[in-house]
């Protein structure tokens, strides 16, 4: 057996022919001999190695980075190195593979080897502890390896797999964002949405809640469906009804669940058409635009006025206009989009703008029942059950209450049995006010009918005496 010196000396002869080699060969040949090296053995290797570099010119490659996004979640199973980062865009934290690090996975039984590659221009390769490698100057690549005979499947299915799979990771992990317009482009710095509100706490009816959530769920699987009818993948839905029973919040819940930016598009800053088509034209893909408010905004009421609204010189915006915008020829351009209008006045609206495929999904969104108080009781006071409840649900089946005051009493600052009595107190106030318009509407309506039973009675009484 060797002593320990031995190896000492054979390792430091070794170091030193190597730098000899280094310094007394050139470079490229050097690079040379190691590449027909590497050809030769290759002949003999079952193995078959894709390289995805990370450029492709100038450009950067696709699949480079989807590989970058797809292996960040196998990291940390499958290596004892890893990086971590978190932009200001993403939810999560993102993991990447180190330099020389390798990666394994499983494809349908395929085993296959992923290894990030970084070389330095002078053609040397950089390791994970070289300091001070200048990154401005390296190239990385992936080299993936597995068995010859798995080539045409993991070509033909497993890289498109990694593609979609990074697809979905990126976008459940990037930070919804709310756009505005403003003179007549979105803004160039989206705020990020961080409204709460998700179907987990929105107070609306169950059966209605998971409709809406079906819904939502069969859109964003339909591509297929969309391209085979050739409709573009869009879907309209009409929130209605009074003030403060969650159309706002139905839209936050909807975003949240879908992951989608929202562009909140303010009709009254828009100068014409033209500039309406080119800001939706302007949303991104997998997104919900929003128009509150519909009635509310000004010449949107009737086509017919279209003419007058061109002539008035104000705001040019008609309702064909938007009508054209939403589902014209170019609404095709972009790719999951929700349209979304409210409004507190559905009855205001042109027919035009609710016809079948349009609004494909009407909503109405009504004063709070007894499943959404519990709702409201669980967000705000933590708990599903109470003595009071059963005051409460007779009261809500008397008096109409918006979810929004609800919300308003249960946020008081006391505890829940207060909070509940203050909400009975509020409930019995509202149910007298509405008794005494009923009785003064009585008052008035016997009043009326006594009036007109004189009259008639008077009329009847002179019609007699002509007869006679
Ligand atoms: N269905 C609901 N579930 C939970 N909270 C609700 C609901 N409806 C209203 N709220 C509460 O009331 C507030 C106002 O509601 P929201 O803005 O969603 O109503 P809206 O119907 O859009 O009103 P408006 O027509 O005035 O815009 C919300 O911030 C939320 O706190």
């Amino acid at each position: 057996m060797f002593d320990s010196k031995t190896l000492l000396s054979a390792m430091a002869s070794i170091v030193l022919v190597r730098n000899i080699t280094n310094e007394v060969i050139p470079h490229e040949i050097l690079n040379f001999v190691q590449s027909g090296l590497h050809h030769f053995c290759r002949q003999f290797s079952a193995q078959f190695t894709i390289v995805i570099e990370e450029f492709q010119g100038m450009a950067k490659n696709q699949v480079f980075e989807a590989a970058e996004t797809y292996l960040g979640t196998k990291a940390t199973v499958s290596t004892e190195r890893v990086k971590v980062s978190k932009s200001h865009d993403h939810k999560k934290l993102s993991f990447n593979i180190d330099r020389g690090e390798e990666v394994s996975d499983d494809f349908e039984g395929i085993r296959v080897k992923w290894k990030l590659i970084c070389i330095q221009e002078d053609g040397s390769r950089i390791r994970h502890n070289d300091m001070y490698a200048s990154s401005m100057s390296e190239i990385r690549s992936y080299e993936l390896t597995f068995h010859k005979k798995h080539k045409n499947k993991i070509i033909d299915s497993y890289l498109p797999y990694v593609m979609e799979m990074a697809k979905q990771i990126k976008e459940a992990n990037m930070a919804i964002k709310i756009h505005s317009n403003d003179y007549g482009c979105w803004s160039h710095e989206p705020v990020k949405f961080n409204h709460p509100m998700s179907f987990n706490t929105l107070a609306i009816d169950e059966e209605l809640q998971r409709e809406i959530m079906n819904d939502l769920d069969n859109f964003v699987k339909a591509k297929e469906f969309y391209r085979r009818t050739g409709k573009a993948w869009q879907r309209g839905y009409l929130l209605y009804g009074p003030p403060g029973t969650g159309k706002s919040s139905l839209i936050a819940a909807m975003a949240n669940y879908l992951n989608y930016d929202i562009y909140d598009l303010d009709l009254t800053d828009v100068q014409d058409n033209k500039i309406l088509k080119q800001l939706i034209l302007g949303m991104s893909n997998r997104s919900i635009l929003v128009i509150e408010d519909i009635d509310c905004t000004i010449n949107l009421q009737n086509r017919e006025e279209d003419k007058d609204v061109v002539d008035n010189g104000y705001n040019k915006v008609t309702l064909s206009g938007l009508l054209n915008a939403v589902d014209g020829l170019w609404s095709c351009c972009g790719e999951e989009h929700i349209i979304v209008f409210t409004t507190n006045h559905k009855d205001k609206l042109d027919p035009a703008l609710l016809r079948p495929g349009r609004m494909d999904k009407q909503i109405h969104l009504s004063y709070c029942n007894f499943s959404a108080l519990k709702q409201l009781v669980v967000n705000y006071l933590c708990i599903t059950q109470h003595e009071l409840f059963e005051e409460i649900e007779v009261l809500l089946g008397e008096v109409q209450v918006t979810p929004a005051e609800i919300a308003e009493e249960l946020t008081k600052d006391c505890d829940a049995t207060e909070c509940l009595e203050d909400l009975i107190k509020s409930l019995q106030a509202k149910k007298m006010i509405k008794e005494d318009i009923n009785n003064e509407e009585n008052v008035k309506e016997e009043h009326e009918l006594g009036s007109y039973e004189e009259g008639t009675a008077a009329d009847s009484d002179t019609g007699s005496n002509t007869n006679t």
